[in-house]
């Protein structure tokens, strides 16, 4: 039997039924995603606290990766997909036809299960995305090179070769630097697709204390497979199963005492 226990750094707890406007960064409301024929998200509502880790556990295939795709709208990428319901950013639906989806994935950035820098140097990596705002002011992108690769705890292990290319680091180095990249935008919303399945232990471990970090300045949400992961580093946890939220409660609560039947035999191992 697996035993998980929560050892996150305690955050205060919050109402998550009745968060103000200010505490909120997203709020889902009766989501409902269809890809053809088959629902893959039934009707979710929940609200994602700001400055906070927000995890999606669940068995393989409940529909974590496509609510997390919801949030910076790259499910619009797929023909058949069809989403029905809200995601409110500052109080506006991202799903409202003037809403502009590549400025919508600038303020929610997204870092993918394989680290996917481009073939550039690690320098030109991090300011990718300011080059593509027209920014080339050689001073600017410096700083920004630097406060990002900081941000991502890769600086002092890189700062000495920032014109090599990106593809000399190791894998948990890449994935930091893909880090760096999402954050050298300033998005407001750092999306997480199982970021440390690719990564050995130790990697993996450095990323986490980066995630703890991040959300000072961040929201973080974070898909994972991993409830020890979880556990360790996320403040809320939502348990997904076929494609429902079955629960969704901080952490410490979640995995300590859950209310729901099918979320404790997930997190006791009895199934997933
Ligand atoms: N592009 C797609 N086209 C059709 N069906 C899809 C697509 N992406 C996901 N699905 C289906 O939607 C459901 C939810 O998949 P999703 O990848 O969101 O689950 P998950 O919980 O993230 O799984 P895993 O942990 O295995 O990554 C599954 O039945 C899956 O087969």
């Amino acid at each position: 039997m697996i035993s998980v226990t929560p050892t996150n750094q305690q955050t205060e707890s919050l109402d998550l039924d009745n968060l103000t406007a200010a505490q909120t960064a997203l709020e889902i409301r009766n989501l409902n995603l269809h890809y053809g024929d088959a629902q893959a998200l039934h009707n979710i509502s929940m609200a994602i606290p700001k400055n906070r880790v927000t995890a999606f556990i669940g068995p393989s295939g409940c529909g974590k990766s496509t609510l997390l795709r919801c949030i910076n709208r790259m499910n619009d990428l797929v023909e058949i997909c069809k989403v029905s319901g809200e995601i409110l950013l500052h109080e506006k639906n991202i799903y409202d036809k003037d809403v502009d989806a590549a400025e919508l994935r600038r303020r929610v950035g997204m870092v993918f299960q394989r680290p996917n820098p481009f073939p550039k140097s690690i320098y030109e990596n991090v300011v990718y995305g300011m080059r593509l705002q027209g920014v080339n002011d050689r001073r600017t992108l410096d700083e920004v090179v630097e406060r990002s690769l900081k941000g991502a705890a890769l600086w002092d292990e890189v700062k000495d070769r920032l014109n090599a290319s990106a593809f000399g680091l190791s894998g948990g180095q890449q994935q930091r630097l893909v880090i760096a990249r999402a954050i050298a935008i300033e998005p407001e919303v750092l999306l997480l697709d199982e970021p440390t399945s690719a990564l050995d232990p130790i990697s993996t471990l450095t990323i986490e204390e980066l995630i703890t970090e991040l959300k000072e300045q961040y929201t973080v949400v974070i898909v994972t497979h991993n409830m020890q992961q979880a556990a360790r580093v996320s403040d809320q946890t939502a348990f997904m199963y076929m494609g429902k939220l079955i629960e969704y409660a901080d952490t410490n609560t979640l995995f300590t005492t859950p209310t729901q039947k099918q979320t404790e035999d997930y997190i006791t191992g009895r199934y997933g």
